[in-house]
């Protein structure tokens, strides 16, 4: 591991409490299991959900992870799985998509049921008309799940707020949670917890290492931090993290040194 990796560049003050110590000493990759969230973490957020850019040679830094952690890695994500293979066509680990709905392990895929019922698909069916009256207002529609995007019309917060609220009354088991600039329709019982748990079921004494910038990512610390892992938190804000990198760029530095380091020792 390089120096620049490694590298504790010092505690912040005590009364400062949405800082802590940057990067954690990275465990040797034949003993980690790596859970990666997307935007905001791998690629920059931007205006719009489609306006995404993962930077050339990434996906090859995370095909090179993937061989070093012989296939410990996952990308656990709010997007939709579809939309991260066509980012990442050739990158072969696991993914998660929509926050744990769907994955792609070994090849297989699974999707959550509730994207099918007629209570899902009729509230898909009417937001579609309601964002036609909201400029700037996007819907991003998942299997399972609904987004309102208002970047673009930030005014417009309470308004999708109000209309996922008045939806998730009429849809047993699914509840309304924000997201960055976005709030989103979707089942109770999925979370970015419960998949990394499941991974780490299969992936057996190994030490997790979890990366991510938004609020359901603290789901995936506690899984790591409860399994002697590294929880490292993307950007500013509360967290019950341990470790903090300041943005993408030291995500994409650390995962490269990462693997530089991993190739100079095997
Ligand atoms: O779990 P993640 O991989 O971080 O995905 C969370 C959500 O990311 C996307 O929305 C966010 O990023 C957009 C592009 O930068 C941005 O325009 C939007 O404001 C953000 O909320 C994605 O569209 C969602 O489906 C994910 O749930």
């Amino acid at each position: 591991m390089s120096a620049q990796t490694t590298k504790r560049r010092g505690t912040i003050p005590d009364n400062d409490m949405t800082r802590g110590p940057e990067a954690p000493e990275m465990p040797n990759p034949d003993n980690a299991a790596l859970f990666l969230d997307f935007d905001g973490t791998l690629v920059e957020i931007a205006e719009r959900p489609d306006a995404v850019r993962l930077e050339p040679g990434m996906e090859d830094v995370l095909i090179g992870l993937h061989a070093h952690t012989n296939g410990r890695i996952a990308i656990v994500s709010g997007r939709n799985l579809v939309e991260l293979e066509r980012i990442m066509p050739n990158y072969p680990g696991v993914i998660v998509g929509s926050h744990g709905a769907e994955s792609r392990i070994d090849g297989a895929y699974t999707t959550a049921p509730e994207g099918e019922t007629t209570a899902f698909i009729a509230s898909r069916d009417m937001l579609r008309a309601w964002v036609e009256h909201y400029e700037g207002v996007l819907l991003e529609e998942k299997p399972v799940s609904l987004v309102l995007h208002y970047r673009q019309a930030p005014d417009r917060q309470s308004d999708c707020e109000g209309i996922l609220s008045a939806l998730s009354q009429v849809m047993p088991g699914f509840v309304v949670r924000p997201s960055k600039m976005a709030v989103e329709l979707m089942p109770e019982n999925v979370s970015k917890e419960r998949a990394v748990l499941g991974l780490l079921e299969e992936w057996r004494d190994l030490i997790p290492v979890a990366i991510g910038d938004d609020r359901t990512d603290e789901d995936m610390f506690g899984a790591a931090d409860a399994n002697g892992g590294y929880a490292i938190k993307v950007g500013e804000g509360d967290t019950a993290a341990k470790y903090r990198l300041s943005g993408v760029g030291e995500v994409h530095a650390l995962l490269r040194n990462w693997l530089e380091t991993s190739e100079r020792s095997s």
